[in-house]
């Protein structure tokens, strides 16, 4: 028997996400308080797309656009497509920038196809949802905080990506300061050499563990928990601005890392007042997103995620 689409349109709001946080390589992420706006409906025929703020006049009107792509290859793993889609994009996380705009956009596009079909988020539920997004952005850590909220760690296993979320503290203060220069992940994962040294690989697993603990126990230990030797040495020498601003706020003492991979600066810990970017930067302070990527209307009706799930499996 075919699919029953629903007609009325549907919602989702899609977290910014900051994945690595230092040590935490394709691994570890964090859902932040700046959203992009989605909403899709049925149609009888043709695919369209508009979208407003980051990205209009760039990103494209037709089935080629990355929120449809991810829809089709949804609809696909149910094993059919609607008719006709009309889609629109409220987009307010920046694009190529490090806070995870790409996830944002793959992660809307699976919860919308859930919607849109009776049954659909039993059909596919999170944990498929996880594993779609994670296979069409190719790394899992910003799929996971994206879909799931809060804090998340997740991996890939033989049946593809998993995570689990934890609550963060309440120490924890993000603030990005955004670039005016784009940075494809693409390219900066190109930067990345292909073996690194066991010494760098043992440093990165204690402070990645040490992270864990920081940022849901004891922020007092950001700091150290936050260093890193996988990849944001690789990168300094195609983002120089990230790799100095990372330097200067570590110098007073801030918990800053590379966001994603970049040009963002994430900190995990309070700036000083008197401490100033330049005005290249365009700093922010944004608060822990609790609840992910919460579908309205439709047939996706899970309830907003409390600021605790620990444990939370995929
Ligand atoms: N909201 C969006 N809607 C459609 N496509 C998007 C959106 N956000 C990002 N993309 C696509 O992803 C690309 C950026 O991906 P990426 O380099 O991974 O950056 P980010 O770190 O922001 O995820 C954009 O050039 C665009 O092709
Ligand atoms: N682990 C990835 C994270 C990319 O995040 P994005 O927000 O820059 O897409 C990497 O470091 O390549």
């Amino acid at each position: 028997m075919g699919l029953t689409f629903v007609t009325a349109p549907v919602s989702v709001s899609t977290p910014a996400t900051s994945a690595n946080l230092g040590p935490g390589f394709d691994t570890l992420g964090l859902a932040l308080t700046r959203y992009d706006d989605l909403t899709a409906r049925v149609t009888g025929s043709g695919c369209t797309v508009e979208v407003s703020g980051q990205g209009a006049g760039e990103l494209p009107a037709d089935e080629t656009h990355l929120v449809v792509r991810a829809m089709l290859a949804t609809f696909d793993e149910l094993g059919e497509r609607p008719a006709g889609l009309a889609v629109s994009c409220v987009n307010r996380i920046p694009q190529a920038r490090g806070m995870g705009s790409s996830s944002a956009a793959i992660v809307g596009g699976v919860q919308l196809a859930r919607g849109l079909v009776v049954g659909g988020t039993e059909l596919i539920d999170d944990a498929a949802a996880l594993r779609i997004a994670a296979r069409l952005e190719g790394h899992p850590d910003n799929v996971a905080p994206c879909l799931l909220g809060g804090f998340t760690v997740a991996w890939t296993g033989p049946d593809g990506a998993r995570a689990v979320r934890l609550a963060p503290a309440d120490g924890v203060r993000p603030t990005v300061f955004v670039p005016a220069e784009r940075g494809y992940t693409a390219t900066a994962r190109a930067a990345l050499p292909s073996e690194v040294p066991h010494r760098d690989a043992a440093f990165n697993a204690g402070r990645s563990a040490l992270l864990v603990h920081a940022l849901t126990t004891d922020p007092s230990l950001l700091f150290p928990a936050t260093e890193d030797r996988l990849h944001q040495g690789y990168r300094a020498e195609g983002m120089p601005g990230t790799a100095s601003l990372v330097a200067a706020l570590r110098s007073v003492g801030v918990a800053a890392v590379v966001s994603g991979a970049g040009p963002t600066v994430l900190a995990l810990t309070e700036v000083p007042g008197d401490f100033h970017p330049g005005a290249h930067w365009h700093s922010e302070v944004l608060g822990v997103d609790g609840a992910g990527a919460v579908v309205k209307g439709g047939m996706v009706e899970h309830a907003e995620r409390g600021p605790v799930a620990a444990g939370r499996k995929s």
